[in-house]
């Protein structure tokens, strides 16, 4: 395990669905326990079996939420079907003085947001070797119907679009070999290389 990075801001990891942004981000978690805390959400849905308050996500009531949103608590905040779903400042900020460096997995609207929140945060986006592996990928996953798949490809079109605007990313990413986007992860977040 590598001494903490000199550098404790936030780091948010964006990228198309299927790219292998969680497999990545789990890794990091999972090697380095002690560095890197996982951010927690809050969101208006109820628990699943399994899940734990304040550690799966911070479980608040619609009024709650929207008060928050008032408050602008958030950094980023998204509807997904009925439920909400958002990343308080508080909840960084708490992470990021118990000495911890907290990594986020954004989607890119919400990586929008977290940009006009003025939060310090790093950027870095996990692209495919190609559309084609990417399709691959959700489609080995088997987590995905073909409408859910067809939907993920289109909306990854514009997320690597997006990814090309000069100065939204610190850096990008290819996941092409597995332990070798690992590592060039680590080196970019411990400084290791620009
Ligand atoms: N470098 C790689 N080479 C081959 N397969 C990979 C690689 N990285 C990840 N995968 C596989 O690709 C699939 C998608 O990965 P993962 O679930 O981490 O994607 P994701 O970007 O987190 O997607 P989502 O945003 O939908 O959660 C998984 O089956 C994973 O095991």
């Amino acid at each position: 395990m590598a001494p903490a990075p000199s550098d404790s801001r936030p780091v948010v990891i964006s990228g198309p669905s299927g790219v292998g942004k969680g497999t990545l981000y789990k890794l990091l978690l999972e090697r380095n326990p002690s560095i890197f805390a996982t951010s927690i959400s809050h969101t208006t849905r109820d628990p699943r079996p399994g899940e734990q308050r304040g550690v799966d996500y911070y479980y608040v009531s619609m009024e709650e939420f929207e008060r928050m949103i008032g408050e602008n608590a958030f950094v980023e905040h998204a509807k997904f079907g009925d439920n909400r779903y958002g990343t308080s400042k508080k909840m960084i900020e708490d992470l990021t003085a118990s000495g911890r460096v907290v990594v986020l997995d954004i989607e890119m609207e919400g990586v929008k947001q977290i940009k006009n929140s003025h939060i310090e945060a790093r950027y870095i986006f996990i692209a495919p070797p190609s559309v084609e592996i990417l399709e691959q990928r959700l489609r080995g996953r088997g987590t995905e119907k073909e409408d859910s798949i067809q939907k993920r490809l289109a909306q990854a079109q514009k997320e690597l679009e997006y990814s090309k605007t000069p100065g939204v990313h610190d850096v990008i990413i290819v996941n092409d070999e597995l332990e070798k986007a690992y590592r060039e992860l680590e080196d970019v977040i411990f400084n290791k290389r620009a």
